[in-house]
C-alpha cells in the first residue's frame, strides 16, 4: 500500500538492560552520551543533541530489544501514518497522555510490524531542549541508524518497503543484509534487517553518527581505558562509505560510531546497488568482525 507520510528520522530505540547504573556508565563515560533524567519504572533518558533522548535504557531481569520510536516531519504525517497502519489491518494505538507526556512527546501511536512482530512507535514532536550538553566526549551529527538479526532478510525488507515507507540504498547479495532509508531523510540507511546465522531474533547494534575523525580516535582509546570490548573496526563501509567503531555495552548490545554514511536526494538517488558478501569485500580497511560473543547478543521483544 502506497505510504503518504514522511519520516523525518528514527527518533530514539528502547532498551532494557540489567543493571542500569553500569549501562548508565558506558552510555555516558564511554559512548559520550547526557544522561537527561529518569522515567517510569526506573528508565533512563540519554540524549545526544538537542531532542530530549535518542535512547530509553530500562532496568530488568534480563536484557532485550523492547521498541523503536520514529519521528516524523508532521503532525499531519502522524495522522496520515495512523490512517495508513489502520488500513494495512495492523491496529495502531495512540499513546495516552500520560505515556506521551512520560515520554516527552506531543502524540504518538504504536503499532507492530508483522514480520517478526517488533513495535514501532511513531510521533512528531519531541520536546526540544535548549540547555547545552554537559558531556564534552564527543561532537554527535544527529543521525542514527540500529540493526536487527532477522530469520529472514528479504521478507522483512520487501514488507517495509512496501508498506512503511523504507527504500533500499544497498543490499548485500543473496539478500543476508539490507540497509534501508527512511525516505526522506538523507542517511544512507537507518535501519538494517540482518540474516545472519543466528538461533533466534537479536538486537544487531544502534548507531550514532559523529562529526570528525578525532571522535572515533577518541572512543578506540576510551574503549581501552575503560576495559570495553570492540565488536567491529576501526574500519570502513563499503556500502555507506562510513568509518565506523563497534563497541560492546555490559549486557552486549553493540553501540557503533559511523562517520561519513553517504547522503541520498530526495528525488533523482542512484539504484540501489547489489554488494558482494565475499568476507574481503566486507570491510574497505579489512576491519573484520568479532563472532565469538555473537551469541550473547540481547533478543528482540517480539509481540507477535
Ligand atoms: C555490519 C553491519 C551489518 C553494517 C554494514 C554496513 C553498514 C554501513 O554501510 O554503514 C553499517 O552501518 C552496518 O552496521
Ligand atoms: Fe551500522
Amino acid at each position: 500500500m502506497a505510504v503518504n507520510f514522511r519520516y523525518r528520522r528514527l527518533g530514539y530505540v528502547a532498551l532494557n538492560v540489567i543493571d542500569v547504573e553500569k549501562s548508565t556508565k558506558f552510555a555516558t563515560d564511554v559512548f559520550g552520551l547526557d544522561c537527561v533524567g529518569e522515567g517510569p519504572n526506573g528508565a533512563r533518558f540519554f540524549r545526544s543533541g538537542t531532542s530530549h533522548h535518542d535512547i530509553i535504557l530500562t532496568p530488568a531481569a534480563s536484557p532485550a530489544f523492547v521498541r523503536s520510536s520514529w519521528e516524523l516531519e508532521t503532525e499531519e504525517d502522524l495522522d496520515r501514518a495512523f490512517r495508513h497502519y489502520q488500513g494495512l489491518g495492523l491496529n495502531p494505538v495512540w499513546l495516552g497522555a500520560g505515556e506521551s507526556a512520560d515520554l516527552k512527546l506531543e502524540r504518538a501511536f504504536r503499532m507492530i510490524e508483522p514480520v517478526l512482530g517488533t513495535t514501532w512507535e511513531y510521533y512528531a514532536r519531541m520536546t526540544y531542549l535548549t540547555s547545552p550538553r554537559q558531556n564534552r566526549l564527543t561532537k554527535f551529527q544527529g543521525g542514527k541508524h540500529y540493526g536487527l538479526v532477522v530469520p529472514d532478510c528479504k521478507k522483512m525488507n520487501d514488507y517495509m518497503v512496501e508498506n512503511m515507507g523504507f527504500l533500499v540504498s544497498d543490499y548485500m547479495e543473496g539478500w543476508f543484509a539490507s540497509l534501508l532509508r527512511a525516505f526522506p531523510n538523507p542517511n544512507h540507511h537507518s535501519f538494517a534487517p540482518l540474516q545472519f546465522p543466528s538461533p533466534k531474533p537479536v538486537f544487531h547494534h544502534v548507531a550514532f553518527m559523529v562529526d570528525e575523525i578525532d571522535d572515533i580516535g577518541k572512543l578506540l582509546n576510551r574503549a581501552k581505558q575503560f576495559d570495553v570490548k570492540i565488536q567491529f573496526g576501526i574500519g570502513r563501509h563499503p556500502t555507506s562509505g562510513s568509518i565506523h567503531l563497534y563497541l560492546y555495552d555490559p549486557d552486549y548490545f553493540v553501540w557503533e560510531y559511523t562517520l561519513g554514511m553517504e547522503q541520498f536526494p530526495e528525488a533523482g538517488a542512484r539504484e540501489p546497488r547489489r554488494m558482494s558478501s565475499l568476507p574481503e569485500n566486507l570491510d574497505l580497511w579489512q576491519a573484520v568482525p568479532d563472532r565469538e560473543h555473537f551469541s550473547k547478543m540481547p533478543p528482540i521483544i517480539q509481540a507477535l
